[in-house]
């Protein structure tokens, strides 16, 4: 199981640390890891409580004080979990990410690696974005994604994302009073989407909004998730032991899911261009599973090398798959002009073999 937990469930109002919250959180979790279910925990809060202990004003800090601020809360943050475990006879192992330590495909299996062997030993890994080196391009930005990702790479059963709201409400409850929560999910349509709005304290990123992306990411890759409040009494031990109860808003996960190499494909690569397909390919790959032959490429877009990751976009320009090309762009350009003058390619292999490609999970 991963549990994340979020920047508001952690400190206080004036922002700073609240070991009485880690302790019923480290309390919680410890319980369920002892019962023999591993956990694995993501945890926001390095910048709230390096700015808490500096007394820095959120409002009007620069990105560099912003990461010096998250050197010194990452320290107290793992300073007081090391604690607060270890008086549970619990070890504990600390994991920084950067959104490319999961594009690269040789870093995503060293992390996996890593992460089960930690897991092997009954260490529970506390994992974070590691805001001192993560500039804009390389961001999660929000823990909600980062938490799916580590949730697929563990191949966890549940993610929990613990918030400072009990689920998924129709509306914003911070302006609707008419909101009303939902307690199961089994499709993430475009009218749930809909429903979710920013963060609501200053100390939160993202939201609803960064939730409901995380829960279309682990739900593919066949984890249920899973959103809570915190603050609710017992919330994690309530969630293992009444898997059918309703506590906060569970999103179902997809009965098929993909394999862990397409989730990453999809959800932890970073795609280099884009080939345009026709009508006919769409269908293809979409109902017939079939690998991406040259004659359905009507165009190509990026300087990409053969073996890069690439969008595959329909004549609406709409996402229909990523996957690992077999040609370098500029071949793919070649070919593609070769086939317009008349010539019969017959012999070629696949732009993208499907063992390869990941399609888009379709949005109702
Ligand atoms: N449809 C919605 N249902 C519930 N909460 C929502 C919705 N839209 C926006 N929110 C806001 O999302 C907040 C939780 O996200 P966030 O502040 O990022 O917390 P965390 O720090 O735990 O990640 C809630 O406090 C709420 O104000
Ligand atoms: N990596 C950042 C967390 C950013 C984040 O996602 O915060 P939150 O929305 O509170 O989960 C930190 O430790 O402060």
């Amino acid at each position: 199981m991963v549990v994340k937990i979020g920047s508001s469930s952690i400190t206080d109002a004036d922002g700073r640390l609240s070991v009485q919250k880690l302790e019923r959180i480290v309390g919680q979790v410890s319980a369920i890891q002892k019962s023999g279910i591993q956990m694995v925990l993501v945890s926001s809060g390095a910048v709230a409580a390096g700015l808490g202990k500096l007394g820095w004003r959120r409002s009007s800090i620069t990105m560099p004080e912003k990461q010096a601020a998250a050197s010194v809360g990452q320290g107290l943050l793992m300073h007081t979990y090391e604690q607060l475990f270890h008086s549970r006879d619990i070890a504990i192992g600390q994991v920084l990410l950067t959104r490319s330590d999961i594009e690269d495909r040789s870093r995503f299996v060293h992390i996996r690696n890593t992460l089960m062997t930690l897991m092997r030993h009954g260490i529970i890994p506390i994992v974070n974005e590691n805001d001192t080196v993560a500039v804009d391009e390389i961001r999660f930005g929000d823990n909600d994604t980062l938490a799916s990702l580590v949730a697929l790479v563990t191949e966890a059963e549940e993610l929990v994302l613990l918030t400072d709201i009990d689920g998924l409400y129709t509306g914003n409850p911070a302006t609707d009073p008419a909101a009303m929560r939902i307690a199961d999910v089994f499709e993430i349509t475009r009218e749930l989407e809909g429903w979710a709005f920013g963060a609501g304290s200053s100390v939160g990123t993202g939201g609803m909004r960064t939730k409901i992306a995380a829960a279309k990411v682990a739900v593919a890759g066949g984890c249920d998730v899973v959103v809570a409040a915190a603050s609710e009494e017992n919330v994690l031990a309530r969630i293992v032991a009444e898997k059918h109860e309703s506590v906060g808003t569970r999103f179902h996960a997809r009965p098929i899911h993909v394999s862990l190499r397409k989730a990453w494909l999809m959800h932890g690569s970073r795609s280099e261009g884009q080939v345009s397909i026709d009508a006919g390919a769409v269908e293809a790959l979409t109902k017939n599973t079939a690998s991406l032959l040259l004659p359905g490429v009507v165009g190509v877009m990026g300087d990409f090398r053969e073996g890069a990751t690439v969008d595959l976009v329909g004549p609406e320009g709409e996402m229909v798959a990523r996957g690992i090309v077999s040609f370098a762009a500029k071949d793919l350009h070649l070919l593609l002009a070769r086939q317009q003058n008349g010539e019969k390619l017959h012999d070629l292999q696949e732009v993208v073999h499907r063992n390869d490609m990941a399609l888009q999970a379709k949005t109702i």
